[in-house]
């Protein structure tokens, strides 16, 4: 079926909105809605807050989780306790939803056997591990992926157990293989978990986790449930993605410029998303914008807790009417990994190296400068593997003197900024506010503008660019000219 009024959506609910329950049930997943109404779309729903984090590793933090002392040969046996902690955390979670006791018992049950089901897994896998033939590292992406999907599949479950305590006819889909004897690729998976289910009177609660032959962990880590909602889009030939966050994709993060001097995104296009996820700000993950715009279908983020709001349309075909800075955001806890060597002017092959030894540490690059004889990376990633990167390339060039330090990054993004002004008025508003840039990237393609100040200047480097850039930009010129006159 094709047509635009019948066909359905595919809905993410982020993990820090799952968290609002009650209100969720008065917004997005019933609200007003009845009857038909409530069906023909199709939820992926996150953790809720914080349970990944403990799981596996804090995102923001790296405090390790579950996993990363699992992973550790010196934590012992500490990861049993971090499991039990998660379990304690699950059964808080649910006393906070379910005022029916019945519901909260299957609840906890659910979340005890799939908890004490990986424990004992992971007790086997220790002791195998312990004869020396089997080697941990080789099971580690699979633990890790056990472990991350017992967060989705609580959601999942408790979100379908409320909507049919609320009389909707949902559906948990398990994705996360728990049990499963086969393993399909992910299109595969999708679409066989779907097969059965009839959208026009059934409301499916997907996990955000998929297990699945590419190993969702492996290839995408975290924030892998917009990998998995934007190939349910793509698979059931939804007419739009949905992701509910908890404010609306905003021209700056909130929490830092004041709510009320930040504006609403109303439209962008694709170009923008991936700026915005290649800056780490989650606005939808970098793999799931790809096979969105791939497929030409629209995507939608959208305040959870705001419904009657349209939010922010992202698709390919959406041109700037005007020079104008959309987003300004950035990452505080960047490393500049300066690499120079006198012999490099004129001999080509430096990149390469760093590049391999980048790619060996998984380290993600967010942007790079060069000229005659320096590279620099500006990198985020674990010190232990950026210090593991500067040990194998000091040893191929000896000549060469590697540097690093932490620096903040911060970018202005918009669909076009090919104006003069934007990189005038940005570094007056950066005067303005007393900030001196360490660095400043206006390239060629003009889709951002990056700063490069101190990291104890990250907050007030992101306000006076979005003062500068967004607040100021229409009142401006008008204002230059008072000035003049
Ligand atoms: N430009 C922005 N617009 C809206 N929120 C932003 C922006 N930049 C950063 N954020 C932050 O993103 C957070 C949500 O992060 P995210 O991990 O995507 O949540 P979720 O768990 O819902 O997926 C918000 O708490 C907000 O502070
Ligand atoms: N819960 C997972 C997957 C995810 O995408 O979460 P969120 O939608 O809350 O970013 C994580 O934290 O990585």
């Amino acid at each position: 079926m094709t047509d635009q009024t019948t066909r359905h959506t595919v809905e993410k609910i982020g993990g820090t909105s799952m968290s609002r329950t009650k209100e969720l049930l008065e917004t997005v997943l019933i609200g007003d809605r009845k009857g038909a109404d409530l069906y023909q779309r199709i939820f992926v729903v996150s953790a809720y807050a914080g349970m990944t984090d403990d799981l596996l590793e804090h995102k923001k933090s790296g405090e390790p989780g579950v996993y990363a002392l699992f992973a550790s040969a010196e934590s012992g046996w500490a990861w049993g306790d971090a499991l039990t902690a998660v379990a304690d955390k699950m059964y808080a979670q649910n006393e906070c939803i379910f005022s029916d006791e019945g519901a909260r018992q299957s609840a906890n049950r659910f979340a005890r056997e799939r908890i004490e089901g990986v424990r004992s897994c992971l007790i086997d896998l220790s002791r195998l591990c312990s004869f020396g033939h089997f080697q941990l590292q080789q099971h580690l992406l699979t633990v890790r992926e056990m472990l991350a999907s017992l967060g989705e599949a609580q959601s999942a479950f408790n979100t379908s157990l409320l909507l049919n305590l609320n009389g909707v006819r949902a559906r948990m889909i398990d994705l996360t293989g728990w049990r499963d004897e086969a393993q399909y690729t992910l299109d595969e998976t999708i679409e066989r978990a779907l097969a059965d289910v009839d959208l026009s009177a059934e409301l499916p609660i997907v996990t955000g986790y998929t297990q699945c032959r590419e190993a969702l962990m492996g290839t995408y880590d975290r924030g892998y449930s917009e990998v998995t909602l934007s190939r349910l889009t793509v698979v059931t030939g939804a007419r739009e993605a949905i992701i509910h966050k908890e404010f609306h994709l905003s021209s700056a993060d909130p929490r830092l410029v004041s709510p009320d001097a930040v504006r609403v995104i109303g439209e962008t296009n694709y170009d923008v998303a991936d700026q915005l996820s290649n800056m780490g700000m989650e606005a939808i993950h970098p793999w799931a914008a790809k096979s969105l715009r791939q497929a030409g279908i629209p995507l939608r983020v959208k305040n959870a807790f705001e419904p009657e709001h349209p939010g922010t349309v992202i698709r390919s075909d959406l041109d700037a009417q005007a020079p104008q800075v959309e987003i300004v955001t950035g990452l505080s806890n960047v490393y500049a990994f300066e690499f120079y060597d006198q012999n490099m002017v004129g001999v080509k092959g430096y990149d390469v190296e760093i590049l391999e030894a980048l790619k060996r540490h998984m380290v993600w690059i967010i942007a790079k400068t060069s000229n005659a004889n320096t590279i620099t990376h500006f990198l985020k990633g674990s010190m232990k593997a950026i210090k593991r990167v500067e040990a194998d390339l000091s040893s191929v060039f000896q000549s060469a003197e590697i540097s690093l330090r932490k620096i903040a990054l911060v970018s202005a993004i918009g669909r076009d900024l090919g104006s003069t002004r934007v990189l005038a008025q940005a570094m007056r508003a950066l005067s303005d506010a007393g900030i001196e840039p360490l660095g400043v990237h206006d390239l060629l393609r003009k889709v951002d503008l990056q700063v490069i100040v101190e990291p104890e200047q990250f907050e007030a480097t992101i306000a006076a660019l979005h003062k500068g850039l967004i607040e100021d930009w229409d009142v401006a010129p008008q204002q230059r000219l008072h000035a003049a006159a």
